[in-house]
Parts: structure tokens; C-alpha cells; sequence
């Protein structure tokens, strides 16, 4: 995993500079970042560049500080090849032979915003790029941070059958971001570093679809009174939230995502590359519930999905959540396949 992998060679990174990469054959991965000027894009290029799975990193954005961003990072004494791209001119160039795409473009929340509420704006801006990419890497595994990840993962499917290029496979929604906050959060709560909690967070990426499955949380969280569990429950499915606030109109998280984004792509490329039982949570379609879409721990392999590994046995408070999740999740997906559709 990223966590295991990728922590030790960054440290040896920062410290030895390029010296202590490896050159093999099994790193030569294009990863593409559309959006990635941005607040996520940044620190997730970083990230990448820092990936030693990454051959080359293809930036992309509407940005005009693109260019600058490609050029900064491409001072860094890593391997990955960086190369910069601005306007939709330059997005096929960019998106050509990329093995895996990550896109986080797109506006974030202000306070008092829902993730609904980004619909209106960011649908179009991932219907178009997911068109570019039907047309210019259809086998890219696209990876969506966009937010309402709910409607966006819909929205690239109904672009990619509409181009006859859909592979269900190949489509995830990056909900990562759950899970590195419910390890954080349940690492706080039993003095335990956070890196070493399990826990599955199912269904999808917004408020009440967020279901962390604390009853399958290894080690299980010191808590036993129900209400604790609520509140964490609670707390899991609105820190999101609790960013946007402190960040007071100043966008919503971008490092944890920034992180986050990197550690699920790390994965990708993992399964990619051959390598077995890599398994992250991801949004992708499904016939596990009645949602076409939902988010569990899936096993990626060579071409994304290798297997979707269900969610396991959930508790009577969690299968209360699932129920209350699957109606807005439902109305999430239609929304977002009527957008294509219409
Ligand atoms: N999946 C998740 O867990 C999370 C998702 N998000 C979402 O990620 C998205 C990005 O957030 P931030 O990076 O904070 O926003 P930002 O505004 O800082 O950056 C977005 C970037 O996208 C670029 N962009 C806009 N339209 C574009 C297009 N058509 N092609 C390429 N680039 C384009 C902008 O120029 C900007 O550089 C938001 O929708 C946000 O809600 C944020 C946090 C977590
Ligand atoms: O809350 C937001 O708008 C951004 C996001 O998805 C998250 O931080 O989980």
C-alpha cells in the first residue's frame, strides 16, 4: 500500500535526493491531472511526483499558472517526467497514452453549500474532459475527485457509452478521504497511530451516504456507549463540512485530499502493475444494493476492478444508515445520468 510504500521513499526522497530511485521497467505509468493547478491538484502532483510508479506526470488545467506549476515541480530530483498543458487545446496531448487519469477540477464548497449544490458547474466540466478522454485514452483508468462524486461517476459512465467505450472497470469515484479521516479520527480516539486502523467507509461521498462501518473497524474504537458511536458516525460524515467552515470561504480540503487522492492512486497504478490484494474503497457501479452505484473495498487488479468485495456484515445502527443513504444516493446517480442523458 501507499502508506506502507510510498512514506518510507519519500522520507529517503527528502533526505538522499533522486539517488536512491530505482529505474525498472514496471514504472512506466502516465499518470494525467486534470485540475491540476488547483487547490487538490497541487499537492497532489507532489505527491505523484514523488510516486515511484509515475514515469511521467502530465498536468493539466485551465489555470494560467499551469505552465509555472509543471516547471516547479519538474525541479524536483525525482524521476517522473513532468510535462505541463493549459486550455482545451492542449487536453488531448495531455490525456494520450495516460494510463490513469485523476481528475479534481472543478469549483469546491463555500460555507452553507451542500455537495448538490457544485452540480450545475462541475457536471459539465467532467462530462467534457471524460469525452476527451473517450475519444483520446478510452483504456485510462479515470479516477474522480470531483465533487458530487455521487453524480460525476455517473456522468463519465453515460459519456463513455455514449462513445461505446464504457468499462465499468476503469470508472472510480475516489472516496479515500473518509477512510483517511475515520483512521484518523478512530487513531485519536484509542491513542493509536492512525496508520495502523482498518475500516470501511461504504456508499457514497456526501453527508448522510457516508457510511463508516465502525463495527468492522480494526482495532474497534474505545468506545462502547451507542451516542459515541453516533457522534463519531456523525463527525466522519460531516468533516468535510467542518473544513469548509474553518476554511470560511476559503474553499474546502485540499491536503488531506491532496493526500488522499495520491495514496488511492498509488494503489491503482499497485494493481496495475500486476500486483495482488490491493484493495482501497471506491465509488464504482454495482449490483450489491439497489444504488447503480456504491463505494466498498474493491480489489483492483490490472485493468481497475479486479473484485468487488462487498461490504460484509453491518450492524442494525448501520444498516439503518444504508437505508437512510440509498434514497439520496438513487437520486444522486439519476441526476447525474439524466444530465448526459438530456
Ligand atoms: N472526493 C473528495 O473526497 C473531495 C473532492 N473535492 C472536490 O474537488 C474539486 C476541486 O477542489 P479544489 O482543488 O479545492 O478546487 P480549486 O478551485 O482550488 O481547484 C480546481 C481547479 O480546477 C481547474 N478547472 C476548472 N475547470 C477546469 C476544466 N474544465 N479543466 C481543467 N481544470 C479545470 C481550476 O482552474 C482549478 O485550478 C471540488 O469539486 C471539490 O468539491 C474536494 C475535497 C475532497
Ligand atoms: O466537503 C467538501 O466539499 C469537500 C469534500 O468532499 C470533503 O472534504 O470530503
Amino acid at each position: 500500500m501507499f502508506s506502507r510504500a510510498l512514506r518510507p521513499i519519500a522520507t529517503v526522497a527528502f533526505q538522499n535526493g533522486a539517488k536512491n530511485f530505482s529505474t525498472t521497467p514496471e514504472m512506466q505509468f502516465k499518470v494525467m491531472v486534470a485540475g491540476a493547478a488547483g487547490g487538490i491538484g497541487q499537492p497532489l502532483s507532489l505527491l505523484l511526483k514523488m510516486d515511484p510508479l509515475v514515469s511521467t506526470l502530465a498536468l493539466y488545467d485551465l489555470a494560467p499558472i499551469t505552465p509555472g506549476v509543471a516547471s516547479d515541480l519538474s525541479h524536483m530530483d525525482t524521476p517522473a517526467k513532468v510535462l505541463g498543458y493549459k486550455g482545451p487545446d492542449e487536453l488531448p496531448s495531455a490525456i494520450a497514452d495516460s494510463h490513469v487519469i485523476v481528475i479534481p477540477a472543478g469549483v469546491p464548497r463555500k460555507p452553507g453549500m451542500t455537495r448538490d449544490d457544485l452540480f450545475n458547474v462541475n457536471a459539465g466540466i467532467v462530462r467534457d474532459l471524460t469525452q476527451c478522454i473517450a475519444v483520446h485514452a478510452p483504456k485510462a483508468i479515470i479516477c474522480i475527485i470531483t465533487n458530487p462524486v455521487n453524480s460525476m461517476v455517473p456522468i463519465a459512465s453515460e459519456v463513455m457509452k455514449k462513445n461505446g467505450v464504457y468499462d465499468p472497470n476503469r470508472i472510480l469515484g475516489v472516496t479515500t478521504l473518509d477512510i483517511v479521516r475515520s483512521r484518523c479520527f478512530v487513531g485519536e480516539i484509542n491513542g493509536v497511530d492512525p496508520r495502523t486502523v482498518k475500516i470501511p467507509v461504504i456508499g457514497g461521498h456526501s453527508g448522510v451516504t457516508i457510511i463508516p462501518v465502525l463495527s468492522q473497524c480494526k482495532p474497534a474504537p474505545q468506545i462502547q456507549e451507542q451516542n459515541k458511536i453516533e457522534v463519531l458516525t456523525k463527525r466522519i460524515q460531516e468533516a468535510g463540512t467542518e473544513v469548509v467552515k474553518a476554511k470560511a470561504g476559503g474553499g474546502s480540503a485540499t491536503l488531506s485530499m491532496g493526500w488522499s487522492g495520491a495514496i488511492f492512486t498509488h494503489s491503482v497504478l499497485r494493481g496495475l502493475k500486476g500486483e495482488e490484494n490491493v484493495v482501497e474503497c471506491a465509488y464504482v457501479k454495482s449490483d450489491l444494493t439497489d444504488a447503480k452505484y456504491f463505494a466498498n473495498p474493491i480489489c483492483f487488479g490490472k485493468n481497475g476492478v479486479a473484485k468487488n468485495l462487498g461490504y460484509g456484515k453491518l450492524n442494525a445502527y448501520e444498516e439503518k444508515l444504508l437505508k437512510i443513504a440509498l434514497p439520496e444516493l438513487k437520486k444522486n446517480i439519476t441526476k447525474g445520468e439524466q444530465f448526459v442523458k438530456k
